[in-house]
C-alpha cells in the first residue's frame, strides 16, 4: 500500500464449489478493487468434525469472528438445494446473525435463493424446466418517480443475463392476477412480507411438456426490507451477461459501504483469518525453503540437468508423412511418443483447424520417467538404460517432500529450465511429453476413490525427452534436436538421425517395420476380410438413453447444470503388439463374461492382427486430427484423433484453452460450414458451449487472477473431418510473479471441463454414479507435452482407443485359451435439461464410429 492510500474494503466470498467463483471474485475485484478472500461453505476450519457433526454453536462463534473482518459477503452459486445443509454449509448461518453481528450480503443464485427460502414464507421451488446458460433480458423497474431506497437496480438501463438454474424463489408470485401483476409485482408478496422483489424474467413456456404452457414468473433479485441483504438470481460474472449488468454490483457496494457507515460499523485488520486468497499459491511456491527438495542427491535430481540445446534443420520432403519419419529414424523402438498434426498437409484434410507441428519423441529407453498412481503417497522415477546399457533403476520419491505430483513435476522441469533467446523454431525443444488420465484430474478437484483400485497402473506418465524431431509443417521443415547436459560427451544421434532423414528424401515413403502389413491396409476397407476374430461390446442403446434421463433428472433438482456423460465400448482381440506382459494377468474381467458381439471369427490362426502402430496409421488417414497422437509409453498404448485442444501456454505465462462443445456430424444434408452454424447456433447448442466457457474461465481465473482471463472466439463452428464442431477460445495471462508456471494452469483445470459439464465437482461425482464408477482412465484426461523452456500444449484425450499392458484376458475354449489385449474407445456428450435420450445416443455413435472403424477395416 502506498502512503496516504486507504486499505482496500475486504469481501468475504463463501465458495459453494460452484464453476463459477473465480470469475465471482474477478468481477468483485476489478469493479470494486476490493481485496477478495474465499471461504468454502463446508471449510474444516468451521466444521472441524464435518458439516452436521460439528454443534451449531462452535460453528457459529468462528464464523462470526471470521465476518468481523470483512465489510460485505458474497454468497455464491453452487449445486444441490439451499434446503439441504451440505449444499449451503455455513451459508444459512449469514442470515440469521445477530444484530450485532450482521453485515451486508449479497447472494448470487444458489446464495439468492438460500436468502429467498431463510425468509418468512419465501420458499424454493424447481422452475417448470431448468435455464442453464440461457441469456435473458432481466426486467426491472427502469423508470420510476420514487427511487426505492435500497434498489440497486436503480440508474441501470435493460441488459441481458445469464441464467443457471432449476430452482427458483417461490414468493407467491403465480397467485397474482395477470390484471394486478404490472404493478403489484415490485412490492412485498402477502406470503414473503420481509422480501422486496427488484427483477424479473418472464419466460414463456409454449410447449406444455409435462407443465402449463404460458408465462413462468422468474424472480431474478430481492432485497430484504429491515436488514442489509440482497440477491440476485441471474449470473452477473458470466461473458454473456451484458455490461450494463455490472452497474448493479457497484451499487450493492455502494448501499453496503453506506450501511456500515450509518451503523458506525467498522471491519477489524487483524483477527481470525480462515479464508484464503482468491488465487492459488504457485506450484513452485510451495516447495518448502530450506527443505530445498532438489539437494538429496538421488541420481534422478542429477539428470540431465544443465541442459544445451544442439539442433540440426533439414527440409522436409514431399510426400513423406510423420509415421514415415518415425519409421525411418527409430525403427525397433519399444517406446514411442508422437504428438502429430496429422491433419496439416491441405492434401489431406480439408478441415478449418490445421495443426502446424508434430513433435516425436525419439530415445525414451533413455529418458528419465516419472509415474504416479493416483491416491498413492509416492511417485515412481525409472531410468531403463543408459548410453544403450540396461541399468532397469527405479526409486520412489515421496510426493510429502513436494506437496503433490504437480509441485515435484514443476520442481523438476524448473531444475532444468532452458531460456529460449529471440523468436522460436519449435514449440518443444525437449522436456516432459506423456499422458494425465481423468483419475488424476478427479484426485486434482479432491474427488477421492471410494475402494481400492484394481491395478496399480500410473494415472500421470511422463518421459523426460532429450532426443526429438519436430515437423514443422507450414515451413516444411524437420528440426532434429539434443538437449544435452553441457558437460556431456556429445554424440552421434544427431549427425545419425540427420543422415536418416536425408536418405527419405531419396527414398519416398520408405517403410522400414510393418512394412508387410502396411502393405496389406486396405484400399477399400469394406472388402478386407478380418484375418482374427476381434470381438466388440458397444454401449447399449437402452441402458444410455436411461443414463441420459437420469443425468436429466440430477439437473432438474438442480444438482448439475451440464453433465459430460460418456460411456465405454471394449474390444478384445488376439495380442498384437509384441510387448512384454506381466505374468499375473487379470482374470477374465465380468466385462469380458458379458456377451461380445463378434465381429468376424476364423478358427485357423493366420497372423497376429495388426499391431496398434498399423491402427494409428489407419486412424491418423481416415480422421486426420489437428491432435492426434501416438503413444507406447509404459503399461499404456493410446492411438488417438483429437480435434482438441485442451491447454497451451507460452514460455511468457499465455496460457489459452479452446473447450468445444456442440458437434454435428457431416451428412448430405449438413455438409457446409453454413449448414453447421444454422444448426449449431441455437440455444440449447450455444448454453452448452457457453457453460463451459465459464467454467475453463473460472479454471484459469484461479490461476491468472483477476481481470487476466479474456474470451475470444466466443461460439465459433469449425469443420473437421466427419463433425463440425462449435468452439470457444478462453486466453489467460499468468502473474508474472509469485514462480508461476504453465504447469499450476494445467494442474488447475483438470480434468478438462468439456469431459464434465458444470459445475465440475459435483457433476464429476454424479457421472462417476451414472457411469457406474467405471474409470475413464486415458480417455477424458490429456496427452501433451511441458518443454524445457516453460512452453506448453496439451490435447484433450477423445475420439481415441487406448488399451493396458496388463488388461489381457485369456479366452475360453471357442478362443482355444487365447490371451486376448482389451481395447476401450470411450465416447459421449453434453447432456443437458433439453437433450433428448435419442439424441444424446445418437451424439454417442457418432463420435465412436471413427475410432472404432479402423478394427474393422484393419482387422
Ligand atoms: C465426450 C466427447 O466429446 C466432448 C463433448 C462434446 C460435445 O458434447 O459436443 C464435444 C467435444 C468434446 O469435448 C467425446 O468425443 O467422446
Ligand atoms: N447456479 C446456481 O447457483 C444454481 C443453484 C441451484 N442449484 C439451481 O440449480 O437452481
Amino acid at each position: 500500500m502506498q502512503q496516504g492510500q486507504l486499505p482496500r474494503k475486504r469481501i468475504l466470498f463463501l465458495d459453494a464449489y460452484d464453476s463459477f467463483s473465480n470469475n465471482i471474485t474477478s468481477l468483485l475485484q476489478t469493479l470494486l478493487h476490493v481485496e477478495v478472500s474465499v471461504l468454502h461453505i463446508d471449510s474444516p476450519l468451521l466444521f472441524p468434525s464435518g458439516i452436521g457433526s460439528t454443534p451449531d454453536e462452535e460453528v457459529k462463534s468462528r464464523f462470526v469472528k471470521e465476518l468481523a473482518r470483512y465489510d460485505a459477503v458474497v454468497c455464491g452459486p453452487g449445486p444441490g438445494n439451499p434446503g439441504n445443509e451440505r449444499d449451503v454449509g455455513i451459508m444459512r448461518f449469514v442470515w440469521g446473525l445477530e444484530e450485532e453481528n450482521i453485515l451486508p450480503v449479497l447472494g448470487i443464485c444458489l446464495g439468492f435463493q438460500s436468502l429467498v427460502g431463510s425468509c418468512q414464507g419465501g420458499q424454493v421451488k424447481r422452475l417448470r424446466r431448468g435455464l442453464h446458460g440461457m441469456v435473458r433480458t432481466i426486467i426491472h423497474r427502469l423508470d420510476t418517480a420514487e427511487p426505492v431506497k435500497g434498489d440497486i437496480f436503480a440508474g441501470v438501463n435493460e441488459f441481458k443475463a445469464t441464467l443457471y438454474h432449476s430452482l427458483c424463489g417461490d414468493v407467491g408470485q403465480e397467485a397474482i392476477d395477470q390484471q394486478k401483476w404490472e404493478e403489484l409485482r415490485w412490492q412485498p408478496f402477502d406470503g414473503c412480507p420481509e422480501l422486496m422483489p427488484l427483477a424479473w424474467v418472464e419466460e414463456q413456456r409454449e410447449d406444455g411438456e409435462g407443465f402449463e404452457a404460458g408465462t413462468e414468473r422468474i424472480l431474478m433479485a430481492v432485497k430484504h426490507r429491515i436488514k442489509p441483504f440482497w440477491g440476485v438470481q441471474y449470473h452477473p460474472e458470466s461473458v454473456c451477461t451484458e455490461e450494463e449488468g455490472n452497474k448493479i454490483i457497484v451499487n450493492w457496494f455502494n448501499e453496503a459501504l453506506q450501511w456500515n457507515q450509518e451503523r458506525k460499523r467498522t471491519s477489524l485488520v487483524d483477527g481470525h483469518n480462515l479464508a484464503e486468497a482468491a488465487i492459488k499459491p504457485s506450484l513452485l511456491s510451495q516447495l518448502t525453503p530450506g527443505e530445498e527438495p532438489r539437494a538429496s542427491g538421488q541420481w534422478w535430481e542429477k539428470f540431465e540437468s544443465d541442459p544445451v540445446l544442439h539442433t540440426v534443420s533439414v527440409p522436409l520432403p514431399r510426400g513423406i508423412q510423420v509415421p514415415d519419419i518415425v519409421e525411418a529414424v527409430d525403427p525397433d523402438a519399444s517406446e514411442r511418443i508422437i504428438l502429430d498434426s496429422a491433419n496439416a498437409a491441405p492434401a489431406t484434410s480439408n478441415a478449418d483447424v490445421r495443426g502446424r507441428y508434430s513433435i516425436i519423441a525419439a530415445g525414451i529407453d533413455e529418458a528419465l520417467r516419472l509415474e504416479y498412481h493416483t491416491g498413492d503417497d509416492y511417485a515412481t522415477t525409472r531410468l531403463k538404460s543408459v548410453g544403450g546399457m540396461a541399468v532397469n533403476l527405479s526409486q520412489q520419491v515421496p510426493i510429502a517432500r513436494y506437496g503433490s505430483i504437480w509441485t515435484l513435476i514443476a520442481a523438476f522441469q524448473d531444475a532444468r529450465h532452458v531460456d529460449v533467446e529471440g523468436p522460436e523454431t519449435t514449440p518443444f525443444i525437449g522436456g516432459f511429453m506423456g499422458y494425465v488420465t481423468y483419475e488424476q484430474g478427479l484426485m486434482d478437484i479432491g474427488i477421492h476413490f471410494d475402494h481400492p483400485r484394481p491395478h496399480h497402473r500410473p494415472d500421470v506418465c511422463l518421459s523426460w525427452i532429450t532426443k526429438s524431431i519436430v515437423v514443422d509443417h507450414l515451413a516444411g521443415m524437420i528440426h532434429i534436436q539434443h538437449l544435452r547436459s553441457s558437460g556431456s560427451e556429445e554424440d552421434t544421434w544427431l549427425e545419425k538421425t540427420t543422415g536418416k532423414l536425408l536418405a527419405l528424401q531419396n527414398t519416398q515413403r520408405r517403410s522400414s517395420f510393418n512394412s508387410k502389413k502396411d502393405a496389406q491396409l486396405p484400399q477399400s476397407p469394406q472388402k478386407r476380410r478380418p484375418s482374427r476374430s476381434t470381438s466388440i461390446q458397444t454401449p447399449l442403446t437402452k441402458e444410455y438413453e436411461d443414463k441420459v434421463r437420469i443425468c436429466q433428472e440430477y439437473i432438474a433438482a438442480g444438482e448439475s447444470y451440464e453433465l459430460c456423460l460418456t460411456d465405454q465400448t471394449t474390444i478384445t482381440r488376439p495380442l498384437s503388439d509384441n510387448q512384454p506382459l506381466s505374468p499375473s494377468n487379470h482374470p477374465l474381467s465380468p466385462t469380458s463374461q458379458r456377451k461380445h458381439r463378434r465381429l468376424s471369427s476364423s478358427s485357423t490362426t493366420i497372423s497376429p492382427p495388426p499391431s496398434s502402430w498399423s491402427l494409428f496409421k489407419l486412424l491418423r488417414t481416415r480422421q486426420p486430427a489437428p491432435f492426434a497422437s501416438y503413444l507406447r509409453l509404459g503399461p499404456a498404448t493410446l492411438v488417438s484423433a483429437s480435434p482438441e485442444r485442451f491447454l497451451t501456454y507460452d514460455r511468457k505465462g499465455k496460457c489459452s484453452m479452446r473447450p468445444m462443445k456442440g458437434t454435428v456430424r457431416k451428412s448430405e444434408t449438413v455438409s457446409t460450414l453454413a449448414q453447421a452454424e444454422k444448426i449449431l447456433h441455437v440455444p440449447k447448442e450455444e448454453a452448452e458451449n457457453l457453460m463451459i466457457v465459464d467454467l475453463v474461465r473460472h479454471d484459469l481465473h484461479g490461476i491468472c487472477g483477476a481481470g487476466n482471463v479474456t474470451v475470444r472466439d466466443l461460439l465459433k463452428v469449425e469443420e473437421y473431418q466427419s463433425v463440425f464442431q462449435m468452439i470457444t477460445v478462453v486466453e489467460g495471462e499468468l502473474p508474472s510473479e509469485g514462480g508461476y508456471c504453465g504447469l499450476d494452469a494445467l494442474a488447475a483445470s483438470l480434468p478438462p471441463g468439456s469431459m464434465t459439464g458444470a459445475p465440475k465437482k459435483r457433476s464429476c461425482e454424479i457421472l462417476r454414479e451414472v457411469e457406474e464408477g467405471k474409470e475413464r482412465g486415458l480417455y477424458s484426461g490429456v496427452v501433451g507435452y511441458h518443454c524445457a523452456s516453460g512452453r506448453g500444449d496439451w490435447s484433450v484425450t477423445i475420439r481415441s482407443l487406448f488399451r493396458w499392458d496388463d488388461e489381457v484376458l485369456v479366452g475360453g475354449e471357442e478362443e482355444g485359451e487365447e490371451r486376448r489385449e482389451v481395447w476401450r474407445i470411450g465416447a459421449g456428450g453434453a447432456v443437458t435439461i433439453l437433450s433428448t435420450a435419442d439424441g444424446e445416443r445418437e451424439e454417442m455413435f457418432t463420435k465412436l464410429a471413427g475410432p472404432l472403424r479402423v478394427f474393422g477395416e484393419a482387422c
